[in-house]
């Protein structure tokens, strides 16, 4: 790779060690060196040989600004900001603050402070540094934040305060911050009232379902301002605003399988540095009226049934879906139905390849690079297929929705934004086998690797429930009350099991469970970058081998 040309190279002082200070269009480097500490004229000279080298891309930099050091006053004994002066018998010091790998995917922002004894070559490094950073044109000035204060265990409006505004306010970054008072404020302020065109990105603090809310927002006020039907539409226009997502809910799985973890800051830095990954959205109708959108778990069956029980015990938090996840799993509900779904090419790869969606993904770009007409893309899948059966789960999962419950997720190969989405059908099987399906999503196990387990790569999939096949569902749904009342179907004693399920979109539940779903290919951005290979944690120097 070409060199990049030198805008700045002095040697400056950081905690009373000289090193060699450079930077470049791309990186900012230091390497401290031993010193016979020799002063000439604000820079440190001395005998030298390398110590420790670092490196930080100037696209990971957070902020530079001069530094006031605290001195202790004599007679007060407070301690008390003091500005430095321009003097030439002082020292005077800049601060850098740049994202910092650890363990886990995390981000922490550090900070560096130089020093000199040259006010002017100071205040030089500070404006380049400025310089350099206000071409990063992809980063956010000004932010939209929603914060639920009840989602997960109650702590969006802490974590915020805490954790996030600080890195913001660091960065420079204004905000407009809405604490939301119910549920579907946030979505009904962003489609209707929200000047959108004040800010850069909208920051959702909160879980799934509260990013589901944004997502809905943003995306019914695009489709209303450019006059796009989304009942009918088959094509969607994308949302020019990215969306933030600072996990503070029970699952978050959008955050954790965008970003590798569920960590605020690491978020909030993922935000100020601009970063942006594309992401496929589904959309859900049911009989050519639009239900909902999905960026994560479409589930009938088993998921549906856990988060319809789940809902009864909010008040739990997040143990509510482990409590109800066991009483589903004890109940061994199966349903039947019928699928057909649309295959995706061959190009796309299928659910049971080895390689991951990660961050800079190929199969994703090419989706974003390849310029295929509608006609050409549609062309380029199969024919519809159709599969009935008695099915203990009906998932699709758009991304991997890996969380911490099953860290490698309900699709390990599942891409962001390929466009597609993976059709898992659990079929009837012993408790036992289910269990061991189960467990495998915590293990290295395939979780696919079963006889009653199929799975299938799709970019648009239907579902009807047996009972409702041919008949109209909200009549059949009404005369099953009027037969069975209320008991058989919230705890059936009587021993006819409930003849449907209820999809559980994203977390929440759809009324309808005669369903089409449809993928739109990176219909939103979100402030990520998708999850890094761990190489980049190993040895951050890769990120600077320009
Ligand atoms: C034995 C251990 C088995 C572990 C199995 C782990 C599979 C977990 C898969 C979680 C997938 C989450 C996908 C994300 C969905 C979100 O859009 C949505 C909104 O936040 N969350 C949920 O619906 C929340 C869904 C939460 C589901 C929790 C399911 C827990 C199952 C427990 C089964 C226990 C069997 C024990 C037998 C003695
Ligand atoms: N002020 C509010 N009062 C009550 N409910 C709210 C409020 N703001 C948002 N909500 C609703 O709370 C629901 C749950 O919130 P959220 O997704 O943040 O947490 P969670 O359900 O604990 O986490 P997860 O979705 O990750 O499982 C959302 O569907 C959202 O519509
Ligand atoms: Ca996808």
């Amino acid at each position: 790779m070409e060199k990049q040309p030198r805008l700045l190279s002095s040697q400056l002082s950081l905690q009373n060690r000289v090193c060699d200070v450079t930077l470049n269009c791309v990186v900012l480097t230091w390497k401290e060196r031993e010193t016979t500490k020799k002063r000439v004229s604000g820079s440190f000279l001395g005998s030298s040989r390398a110590a420790g080298s670092h490196c930080v891309p100037v696209c990971e930099i957070i902020a530079v600004q001069e530094t006031t050091e605290a001195c202790q006053s004599n007679d007060a004994g407070r301690w008390q900001m003091v500005p430095q002066q321009p003097s030439e018998s002082e020292q005077h010091a800049f601060t850098v603050s740049y994202v910092e790998r650890m363990r886990g995917h995390r981000w922490r922002c550090s900070e560096v402070t130089f020093h000199c004894t040259d006010w002017r070559l100071c205040q030089q490094w500070i404006q380049t540094i400025k310089e350099q950073l206000s071409q990063l044109t992809s980063r956010p000035k000004s932010l939209l934040v929603y914060i639920n204060p009840y989602g997960g265990k109650q702590r969006g409006k802490w974590i915020y305060e805490h954790k996030v505004a600080p890195v913001f306010s660091r960065a420079s970054i204004s905000t407009d911050v809405i604490v939301t008072e119910c549920a579907n404020h946030a979505r009904n302020h962003l489609k209707k009232e929200a000047d959108l065109k004040k800010y850069d990105g909208v920051v959702c603090v909160g879980g799934d379902g509260m990013f589901s809310e944004i997502l809905h927002g943003l995306i019914s006020r695009t489709q209303c301002d450019s006059g796009v039907d989304e009942n009918c539409a088959e094509t969607l226009v994308p949302s020019a605003l990215r969306i933030g997502i600072i996990p503070a809910g029970s699952t978050d799985c959008i955050c954790f399988a965008t970003v590798g973890t569920n960590d605020p800051v690491t978020s909030a830095l993922h935000i100020v540095i601009g970063d942006s990954q594309p992401m496929d959205v589904c959309s859900v109708h049911h009989n050519n009226t639009f239900l909902r959108y999905s960026v994560s778990l479409l589930g009938y069956g088993f998921f549906g049934d856990v988060l319809t029980d789940s809902e009864r015990k909010r008040w739990m938090g997040p143990a509510r879906y482990d409590i109800s996840g066991v009483k589903t799993f004890l109940s061994h509900r199966y349903y039947e139905g019928t699928i057909s779904f649309l295959p995706a090419a061959d190009i796309f790869g299928t659910p049971r390849d080895k390689i991951k969606c990660r961050s800079g993904c190929s199969v994703c770009q090419k989706q974003s690079t390849e310029k295929l007409t509608e006609e050409e893309r549609e062309g380029s899948y199969g024919v519809w297929r159709v599969t009935r059966g008695k099915f203990l789960a009906i998932n699709a999962a758009s991304m991997s929705c890996a969380c911490p419950r099953t860290p490698k997720g309900l699709s390990p190969a599942a891409h962001l934004a390929d466009g597609t989405t993976d059709l898992i059908l659990i079929r009837k099987c012993s408790r036992l086998d289910f269990l061991r399906h189960l467990l495998r999503h915590t293990n290295k196990d395939d979780q696919f690797d079963h006889t009653f387990v199929e799975v299938h790569r799709v970019q648009q999939f239907r579902f009807t429930p047996k009972h409702w096949e041919g008949g109209s569902e909200l009549d059949l749904c009404e005369s099953k009350n009027r037969l069975f009342g209320q008991i058989c179907r919230q705890q059936p004693v009587c021993g006819c099991a409930p003849a449907h399920s209820s999809w559980n979109c994203d977390g929440e539940i759809l009324p309808q469970t005669t369903i089409h779903v449809r993928v739109h290919c990176q219909l939103i951005k979100l402030f990520a970058r998708g999850i890094e290979e761990k190489t980049v944690f190993e040895d951050p120097y890769t990120l600077c081998a320009v």
